[in-house]
């Protein structure tokens, strides 16, 4: 199963759908979301995990091909009940886009690639590249990753954004990310380029040494309908690095249509912070992990299902990008808050989590008995007693109180 990742709103009733893919290491959401809030507003955009990655948890328990990849993404598009789209995808993404256009030729109405290759690296590079994963983790790669992945200054001018990458690929499951590498290693469609007939704009970014801009000429070149377009100071996550001009190429090679320049920072309206570009997935999720932990929220991402995802993107963008970002309160009056919320609704197993969470925070053992005591005024006593024994359960198990005889 892929998992698909929803940008905006309406449906492929009301606009043309558009397909997003990622490049190993990221998630969908890190990698697209920028670009994707351009583009909303003209297609109906899903975007798609890698396995292990991002929202995905499921790691493949065989081999894995890029052909694979491209044959998820079809049944995600059956699913949504459509047949032609529009793709864009980065790096490994983007060869999945060229297996689409091969396999699927009538389905792919136009295909931007970016940052890829008909074939990337070697053999060797990702036989390397597994055994690296395997002995130190996908944390292990952040580094190397980093020095790989931006363009020079990104990381200066865009920490947030490099951060939240960075964080989704140590967060990427070890084996879903070595699968990815073994497909690559398989991957070599340079002899079949000349069987693509759709149009296809290749993006090269003018900094990326992973897929350097001669690879990208290469499939512009090698198919019967290609462009080539190169971004300066980009290196291999194009759309993250540069999402206006990404959204703009994908706009205007789908759609023919040239978008409005983006207002100049200083000109846009709205309130400063995270509200003035809507909520923000990716500071969210930052939040959510400092405030309940990595173990938690990789749980809560791997318990995620085609069912709840939108849910699960909805608490990160809106409960966490948009709330507890805010300069307002800090995060211990947060955590105060909160926990007297739940005690007042008896929502117990909130209430344990919310716990831990104002632990984090720094509120004491002391201080969170004081919240219990006066929400009791307030909520009631049965309330307020309920939330002693799940509070002490918690506290307990963290070694901060003594356990009950
Ligand atoms: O090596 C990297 O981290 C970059 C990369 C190569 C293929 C891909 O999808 O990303």
């Amino acid at each position: 199963m892929t998992i698909a990742v929803r940008f905006g709103r309406g449906s492929t009733a009301d606009k043309p759908l558009l397909v997003l893919g990622p490049s190993l290491g990221t998630s969908a959401t890190t990698l697209w979301s920028a670009a994707a809030d351009r583009l909303a507003e003209h297609f109906h955009i899903l975007a798609w995990e890698l396995p292990g990655h991002g929202l995905d948890r499921v790691v493949p328990e065989g081999p894995l091909s890029v052909a694979d990849l491209a044959a998820g993404v079809l049944e995600l598009v059956d699913e949504v009940g459509e047949r032609r789209f529009h793709y864009a995808g980065d790096s490994v993404g983007g060869a999945v886009g060229l297996q689409l256009l091969l396999d699927a030729p009538d389905r792919v109405a136009s295909a931007v690639l970016l940052c890829t290759g008909a074939r990337i690296g070697s053999e060797q590079v990702w036989n390397d590249r597994v055994a690296a994963v395997r002995a130190g983790g996908t944390a292990g790669l952040v580094e190397a990753s980093a020095g790989r992945w931006f363009g020079p200054g990104f990381v200066g001018r865009e920490p947030d954004r490099a951060g939240a990458l960075l964080h989704a690929l140590a967060g990427a499951a070890d084996e879903g990310y070595a699968a990815v590498c073994q497909a690559l290693a398989g991957f070599d469609v340079r002899d079949r380029l000349a069987e693509i007939g759709a149009a296809v704009l290749a993006v090269a970014g003018a900094e990326d040494a992973v897929t350097p801009v001669d690879g990208l000429r290469e499939i512009a070149d090698g198919v019967r309908d290609g462009r080539l377009e190169v971004l300066d100071g980009v290196a291999h996550l194009a759309p993250a690095e540069a999402p206006d001009r990404v959204a703009a190429l994908v706009l205007e090679h789908a759609l023919g249509i040239q978008p409005e320049p983006a207002p100049a920072p200083e000109e846009a309206p709205g309130v400063p912070g995270p509200t003035a570009a809507g909520p923000s997935y990716d500071a969210g999720m930052a939040v959510r992990r400092e405030v309940l932990g990595d173990a938690h929220v990789d749980r809560a991402t791997a318990a995620t299902t085609s069912f709840t995802a939108d849910f699960q993107q909805f608490v990160t963008e809106h409960a966490w990008g948009a709330v507890w970002t805010r300069d307002g309160l800090d995060r211990r009056s947060r955590s105060m808050i909160t926990i007297t919320a739940m005690v007042a609704l008896g929502h117990q197993e909130e209430l344990a989590m919310h716990v831990r969470a104002a632990r984090t925070n720094g509120l004491s053992v002391e201080e969170i008995r004081e919240v219990i005591l006066h929400s009791a005024v307030y909520c009631g006593v049965p309330a307020a007693n309920t939330a002693f024994r799940v509070a002490q359960e918690v506290l307990v198990g963290l070694g901060d109180v003594e356990s009950p005889v």
